[in-house]
């Protein structure tokens, strides 16, 4: 049985809720003797701020880097919010991994599914059956470009300024991920921008295009200004299959795409950077796409689908398991089937079950899927 190093870090807010959930799938795992998971967990984010001072320490870097694969809860909430200079707020300890790490492609798919057609605050017709794939810049742009400041000027105002940069090779490189995605899909890319008003955006189309001619004439590619691509997500997101965008248009859009699927509680996330061309061994962090979610912490109603779903792609993209990676997936769709909702997929008046009911609930149905085809 193979043997895999995780680290998890679960963070703030429902992170910790949601990370336990994801641990009790990895021990159904390895009690079917499917794989083996050693785990070490760290603090990150606020946790590690009221702890050591710094939201995320060089240790902890260490720590993802040596591990097969990190798993990531949420960081950040009100108690930190404006206290201490940006450089210690927790949202730190997840841009610092990502940049860190050299996590620049944030794979976030949005997949209804079928059970939730009707989760979602779109028409059944338009949402079932969906999925979409945002490929989202993660390094780079306006979240990571200097200069980032707040200066006071001589009347006495203050002036904030952050700073959209891309390079050729840095959008080259997503563009790569999102058109070779697209080969093993429906041979589709859809290309954001704001090339209209944004020296970036004219570098980034320009780009996609070239890279485009060059390396991938056998796939389609549409280029949209990305305020209209918000508007097409909810008016027909089927037209729709890989979507390739900057770090900042992909933050908004992904997490209107979640809504698509039901709630926002449903969408994981894959975080790649490239391959190490000696050992092999890819950087990588698998999280939610959403937050810490202080209004609903502490209440033990968190929905840990995503979190979940993000320990199946790390089964996928780091770990080489893909058939561990199926069964996961298949153990979550069963859970819905079974009529199991959280509050935030619940349909009004519908009795909703716990975030550990249902994390309990997946591992269930893995253990049941195993059982079913030991008898077949
Ligand atoms: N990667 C990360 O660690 C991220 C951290 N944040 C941080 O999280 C904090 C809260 O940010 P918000 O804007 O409120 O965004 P959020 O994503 O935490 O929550 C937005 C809304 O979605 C709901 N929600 C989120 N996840 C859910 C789940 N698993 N189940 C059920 N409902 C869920 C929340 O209750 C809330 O109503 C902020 O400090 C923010 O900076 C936000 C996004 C990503
Ligand atoms: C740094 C995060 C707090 C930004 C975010 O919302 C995300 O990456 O999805
Ligand atoms: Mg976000």
């Amino acid at each position: 049985m193979t043997s895999y190093n995780l680290l998890l870090l679960p963070g703030d807010g429902i992170g910790p809720e949601i990370m336990a959930e994801a641990a009790k799938v990895l021990a159904a795992l390895s009690d079917l003797g499917l794989a083996h998971f050693e785990t070490e967990e760290d603090l990150v984010g606020g946790a590690a701020i009221d702890a050591r001072g710094n939201p995320l320490s060089d240790e902890t870097i260490a720590l993802a880097k040596a591990a097969d694969a990190t798993l990531f809860g949420a960081v950040g909430g009100p108690k930190w919010d404006g206290k201490g200079p940006f450089h210690l707020r927790p949202e730190i300890g997840i841009l610092g991994l990502r940049k860190a790490l050299g996590l620049y492609a944030n794979l976030r798919p949005a997949k209804c599914y079928g059970p939730l057609a009707t989760a979602s605050s779109l028409h059944a017709e338009l949402v079932s059956g969906l999925d979409i794939l945002v490929v989202r810049e993660l390094t780079g742009g306006v979240y990571f470009g200097q200069p980032k400041e707040i200066v006071t000027l001589q009347d006495g105002q203050r002036r904030a300024v952050d700073t959209q940069v891309y390079t050729t090779s840095e959008v080259e490189r997503i563009g790569r991920v999102a058109f070779d995605l697209a080969r093993k899909r429906k041979n589709l890319v859809h290309s954001a921008d704001k090339n209209n008003v944004m020296r970036t955006g004219t570098l980034w189309r320009e780009t996609i295009t070239d890279l485009h001619a060059a390396e991938f004439a056998d796939v389609t590619l549409e280029h949209i200004l990305a305020d209209n691509l918000g508007m097409q997500l909810v008016r027909k997101p089927g037209q729709f299959d890989v979507l390739v965008m900057d770090n900042l248009f992909g933050d908004l859009l992904s997490d209107v795409a979640a809504m698509l699927t039901g709630s926002l509680g449903m969408l994981p996330s894959a975080s790649l950077g490239d391959a190490d061309p000696v050992t092999g061994s890819r950087p990588s962090l698998y999280e939610p796409i959403h937050g810490s979610a202080p209004d609903i912490a502490g209440q033990g109603f968190a929905n840990p689908l995503a979190m979940i779903g993000s320990l199946a792609m790390s089964l996928r993209y780091s770990l080489d398991e893909p058939d561990l990676a199926d069964r996961v997936e298949a153990a979550i769709e069963s859970v819905l089937e079974q009529g199991l909702r959280t509050p935030d997929i619940a349909a009004p008046g519908q009795n909703a079950v716990s975030t550990a009911e249902m994390g309990t609930a997946v591992a269930e149905a893995l253990r049941a899927g195993a059982t079913s085809e030991a008898v077949a």
